[in-house]
């Protein structure tokens, strides 16, 4: 039996932060990445600062150089790093010499291996082609069924994220757009329906 990993993304606020832990994430994300919800490095420090011992400080890159990741999230003040840019292994190796937890994203269709681990990663995340867009993807799409700590991320919303579970019966689940009330502008009373939906803390009880 294992518990539903549940991380929330593109958190900008103190508000939105203590929301998100205090329903019962696992794991709270900072785009420190082109996007409507970028935030400096620097920004993002006071936000990782509130998060508890057990609760994931994640930090998202699309494309960036591996030393302004290395740095940036080191700023950030984040455990983890979250790489959207089809990254080599190498990048993996050397940001876990740094200490950081890893978590790969792709999309269905990429052709990049959909079994966790193969770049070195602990998680990954199975995500819509354009991150953040609140898309969702087919499950036909899928090439072949994710192995290990995937994540499944696109589109999730406080309602359909408990149909989407229990079709594709992922480790995780993640979100951006569906807990926000306008493109980039979080809602609270939508993270604490999102948790609350999957039952966290703790999560929605499913067996592998
Ligand atoms: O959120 C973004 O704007 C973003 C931009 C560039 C790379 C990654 C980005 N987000 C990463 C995430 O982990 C999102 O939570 C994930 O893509 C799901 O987003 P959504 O479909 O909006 O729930």
């Amino acid at each position: 039996m294992h518990n539903l990993y549940v991380k929330v993304c593109g958190l900008r606020k103190p508000a939105e932060v203590e929301a998100a832990v205090a329903g019962g994430a696992s794991a709270v994300g900072f785009i420190l990445t082109t996007s409507p919800r970028r935030l400096a490095a620097a920004e993002a420090r006071p936000l990782t600062a509130l998060v508890p011992p057990g609760v994931a400080k994640v930090a998202v890159f699309r494309g960036e150089p591996l030393e302004e990741v290395r740095r940036a999230a080191a700023e950030a003040g984040a455990d983890t790093v979250q790489l959207h840019g089809g990254e080599a292994p190498e990048a993996f190796a050397a940001l876990r010499a740094d200490g950081f937890r890893l978590i790969r994203a792709t999309s269905p269709r990429s052709g990049d291996p959909l079994a966790t681990g193969a770049y070195g990663e602990d998680m990954l995340i199975i995500d819509s082609p354009r991150p953040g867009s609140g898309e969702r993807w087919s499950p036909e799409s899928l090439p072949e069924p994710p192995r290990g700590s995937w994540i499944l991320s696109g589109g999730l919303s406080p309602d359909n994220v408990v149909d989407a579970v229990a079709a594709l019966r992922p480790w995780g689940v993640d979100v951006s757009s569906g807990v926000e009330s306008s493109r980039g502008v979080k809602d609270v009373g939508l993270i604490e329906k999102f948790l609350a939906a999957v039952g966290a803390p703790g999560g929605l009880d499913r067996t592998r």
